[in-house]
């Protein structure tokens, strides 16, 4: 059965002003496989709802669901390997790029796959970079893909993209769209990414989603 996520009713008011919030009774689906972009005007709170879906902030109300078991029912750890948040603002761990790598398999005592992690490396124009360097002198842009390749090592079900190539090059950017879409093929990872760029919605999605107005709009790309 394929894996599948609903989130019924969330309505998530900010600190010192619960009576006027953010978004309220919002509702979806998505199989894990699914590639969404997730688009909207700043401020409507995509970044929110995606952080509520990694299970990184409460909502107010609503329920989420992961193959039919209630939030409540997972150990966050084991939903988040599933559904993984990569951050706008990428976080370095204190110690080297290959610290940073190895990450994901010391956090569940998971083998280090060395081969993957320099061809995920490679694939994102970073074959040169040395791995005992200190992971906080990498640039912006080579912190932002250390942190996509630290959390595909995870192998999650679906990736939940948070602006992940506002600071890169067109370059890098092609070589991130490039990826996420041969790993969708070969392994069925969905996204929801959020993007403020159109053009790269319909290069990277089937499936569109814009939050508006406090309500999610759904549409479909002709040419997933
Ligand atoms: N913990 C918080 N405390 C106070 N305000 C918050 C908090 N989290 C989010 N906000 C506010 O909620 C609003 C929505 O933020 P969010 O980052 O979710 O929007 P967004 O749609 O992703 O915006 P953008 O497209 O600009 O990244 C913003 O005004 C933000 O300042």
């Amino acid at each position: 059965m394929e894996s599948m996520l609903q989130f019924n009713q969330i309505t998530r008011t900010l600190p010192g002003n619960p009576a006027r919030p953010l978004f309220s009774g919002l509702s979806g689906e998505a199989r894990l496989s699914d590639t969404i972009s997730f688009t909207g005007p700043s401020g409507t709170g995509k970044s929110t709802l995606l952080r509520i879906l990694a299970l990184l902030e409460s909502p107010d109300e609503g329920r989420l669901i992961l193959n039919g078991r209630p939030a409540r029912e997972w150990d966050a750890r084991q939903w988040r390997m599933k559904l993984s948040y990569v951050s706008q603002q990428p976080f370095m761990l204190s110690g080297t790029v290959e610290d940073n790598l190895r990450a994901a398999s010391a956090l569940h005592r998971t083998p280090f796959d060395r081969e993957l992690a320099s061809r995920l490396m490679a694939s994102l124009g970073m074959a040169e970079t040395d791995w005992r360097k200190n992971a906080q002198r990498l640039s912006g842009g080579e912190k932002q893909r250390v942190s996509l390749v630290r959390t595909l090592l995870l192998r999650p079900e679906m990736l939940l993209l948070d602006e992940i190539t506002a600071s890169l090059d067109d370059t890098s950017t092609e070589a991130v769209e490039r990826l996420l879409r041969s790993f969708h093929e070969a392994e069925g990872t969905g996204f929801i990414w959020i993007t403020h760029d159109l053009e790269q919605a319909g290069r990277v999605a089937g499936r569109s989603w814009v939050l508006a107005e406090g309500r999610i709009t759904e549409g479909e790309y002709a040419c997933p």
